[in-house]
């Protein structure tokens, strides 16, 4: 286990015990935009685990409205919106994305005038033939796979108010979209999610995550993510093998135990070793580590005090 010295480390019950006197029921509106987000998600972890969690940021945000508002009374400058930045970080298939579109769907639902915006950091990996060009194609996902500098102007130009655009990768191409981007526009709260966002990038001096409001590490144990990989790369081929223009159309159309024997191997030999040498390092730098057991069952949390 990692060191906990600076964390309060809280139980599920507890967390949940936390929140009581805040609970509110969510509308049938609300519950069917999570099922469109996932219909696998726990609605009892909605309401325990996601629900306390968005309390706890309203909080953080309030907080840094006033000392950014009080700053800048200081500085005799003008306040202006400064948007609240949320880091999501943890392996490959842990279950970023899924987390990251909840907690936009919750944070949209509990602050209605407020622009909630995601993007992933996938969009800022060289595309497959820049990969290619470096001969890295089997470093996806490690940090020499990822323009970080390009990231780093992209957080930047967020946090100062000006209109910025996140390159788009599709997980069914395998390769970033050309000419397609998510624009973010002066938000009130953006979502950053990928494995990388709490990584120091190489030769820069600055972390993504120093533009980040709050970040949450997604953590479980490394087999049970194998689990949600493989589960992950069935659900691809079964949706692929009608469009041949799709990555895994050759997978699909082939063999089911040489391919899901490919995915294991791309497990191991990959993503594995990425998450144990470049992702898991990282998970001490979160405020607050999301930790699941199986089936995506939220068990413990791991609050950072200071
Ligand atoms: N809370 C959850 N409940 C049920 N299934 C989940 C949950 N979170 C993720 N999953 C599933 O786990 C797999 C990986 O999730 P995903 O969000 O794509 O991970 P990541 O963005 O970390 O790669 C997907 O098949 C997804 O449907
Ligand atoms: C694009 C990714 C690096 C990012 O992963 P994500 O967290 O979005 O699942 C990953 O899905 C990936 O393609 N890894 C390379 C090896 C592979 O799984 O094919």
């Amino acid at each position: 286990m990692y060191n906990q010295m600076n964390y309060y480390k809280i139980p599920r019950d507890e967390w949940r015990n936390l929140y009581q006197k805040y609970q509110v029921s969510l509308s049938a509106k609300e519950l069917s935009r999570i099922k469109s987000v996932n219909d696998r998600i726990s609605l009892a972890d909605v309401q325990d685990i996601y629900q306390p969690l968005v309390h706890l940021l309203g909080i953080h945000m309030k907080s840094r409205q006033e000392l950014m508002k009080q700053q800048a009374e200081f500085l005799g400058i003008e306040a202006h919106k400064v948007p609240f930045i949320l880091g999501i970080a943890g392996s490959v298939a842990v279950g970023k994305s899924t987390t990251a579109r909840l907690l936009q769907t919750l944070l949209s639902a509990t602050y209605p005038e407020k622009k909630v915006q995601l993007i992933t950091t996938d969009g800022f990996l060289y595309p497959n033939k820049e990969l290619k060009r470096r001969q890295i194609m089997q470093r996806k996902g490690f940090p020499e796979s990822y323009d970080m500098g390009r990231l780093l102007t992209f957080t930047n130009d967020v946090k100062n108010g000006l209109p910025a655009k996140a390159p788009r990768y599709s997980h069914k191409v395998y390769d970033i979209v050309p000419d397609e981007f998510d624009v973010v526009d002066n938000p009130d709260i953006l979502i950053v999610e990928g494995i990388n966002v709490l990584q120091l990038p190489s030769n820069q001096q600055l972390y993504v995550s120093d533009f980040f409001d709050f970040s949450i590490y997604v953590d479980a144990h490394e087999d049970l993510i194998q689990g949600w990989y493989l589960e992950r790369f069935e659900t691809l081929l079964d949706t692929a093998f009608q469009d041949p223009s799709n990555y895994y159309y050759p997978y699909a159309i082939g063999d089911r135990t040489k391919a899901t024997r490919m995915a294991r191997r791309v497990w191991l030999t990959i993503n594995r070793p990425n998450l144990r040498e470049y992702i898991l390092p990282t998970r001490n730098r979160a405020d607050l580590i999301l930790h699941k057991t199986q089936n995506h069952l939220v068990n413990e949390l791991f609050l950072r005090k200071y």
